[in-house]
């Protein structure tokens, strides 16, 4: 049986307004973009009777056997749309967990994308919608990724090469619970991003935006207070801004060269935490 290779990349969060709560689930909009770092995964169709899902690597510790792989191939399974097909994957974790960018969201939106496109499995938009939102709601923004502009009524307006930073990913030895972040959040802001403007692309209108969850963070993390105004301070960094509900901050450069001082800087300061150099893609 052929084995196929597929790449889930990490997504950042540029900005990120609550707009507001009507369900379980809170108003955002958000600019995402995607990065060249990767979790690499390994998929086999087997004649086992179950599919089998294996992780590896750094970020591999304590995923459970219910996991968003596994909850996709449920879905799919419940629906019938894999034909009784069963799969064994490998996946190699190089995405922190509990860091903002999406690791876990992305490897289910993965193996997702890669069963359409293989068509596989044939889906609705509607349906696609459904199912990732069954997941996470980053899911969806993984399906065909690219820089998206999240609208605070859901709605995601996809744009290919708009942006180009160097950026420097930290993140303390800690991860942030995402509902926990959200759990915290006691005010909402207007929506800015729509509809999406040509200065929403642009670094200097970037660089006064804000990620609405970062007060509540760096309120209860103090680290992440110090980790940011270090990467702020640095003297090329563009905006430091924490991605997602945390706990990796995010540096943005103009150049590889400045980015790549500011890692061996911060590293020398911060030896303890996680730390690399990656570009949007
Ligand atoms: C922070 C972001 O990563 C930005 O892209 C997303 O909004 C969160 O996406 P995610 O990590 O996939 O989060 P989920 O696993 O769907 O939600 C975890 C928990 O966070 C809270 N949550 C999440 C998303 C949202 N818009 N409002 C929320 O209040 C809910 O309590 C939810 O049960
Ligand atoms: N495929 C997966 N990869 C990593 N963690 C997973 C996965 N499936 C379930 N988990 C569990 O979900 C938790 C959150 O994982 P992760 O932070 O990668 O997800 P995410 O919500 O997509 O990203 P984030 O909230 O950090 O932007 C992990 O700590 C782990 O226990």
């Amino acid at each position: 049986m052929n084995s196929f290779k597929i790449k889930s990349y990490a997504k950042i969060n540029l900005a990120l307004n609550v707009t507001g709560k009507k369900s379980k689930l809170h108003n955002i909009e958000s600019l995402i973009s995607f990065i060249d770092l990767h979790d690499s995964i390994t998929l086999r169709e087997s004649k086992i009777k179950q599919h089998k899902i294996n992780f590896f690597g750094k970020f591999s510790k304590n995923i459970s056997k219910i996991n968003t792989i596994s909850k996709l191939l449920k879905i799919l399974d419940n629906k019938n749309l894999l034909n009784n097909k069963k799969y064994e994957i490998k996946v190699i974790k190089n995405i922190p967990q509990k860091a903002g960018m999406g690791g876990g969201s992305m490897n289910a939106a993965s193996l997702l994308n890669f069963f359409i496109e293989k068509k596989i499995i044939k889906l609705k938009k509607s349906e696609i919608r459904k199912i990732s939102n069954e997941i996470g709601s980053d899911v969806i923004l993984g399906i065909k990724p690219s820089f998206a502009i999240l609208l605070s009524n859901g709605d995601i307006k996809k744009y290919k090469n708009k942006i180009k930073f160097y950026i420097l990913v930290a993140k303390p030895n800690f991860g942030c619970s995402t509902k926990y972040i959200y759990s915290k959040v006691n005010s909402f802001s207007k929506p800015q991003f729509n509809p999406p403007k040509q200065k929403l692309f642009e670094a200097k209108y970037l660089k006064n935006l804000d990620n609405h969850l970062e007060k509540v963070a760096l309120n209860k993390y103090p680290e992440l207070k110090i980790i940011k105004s270090y990467l702020s301070g640095l003297h090329d960094t563009l905006f430091a801004r924490m991605s997602g509900s945390g706990s990796s901050i995010v540096a943005y450069f103009h150049s590889k060269k400045a980015c790549k001082k500011a890692c061996s800087q911060y590293k020398r300061k911060f030896n303890s935490h996680w730390c690399i150099e990656s570009k949007t893609i």
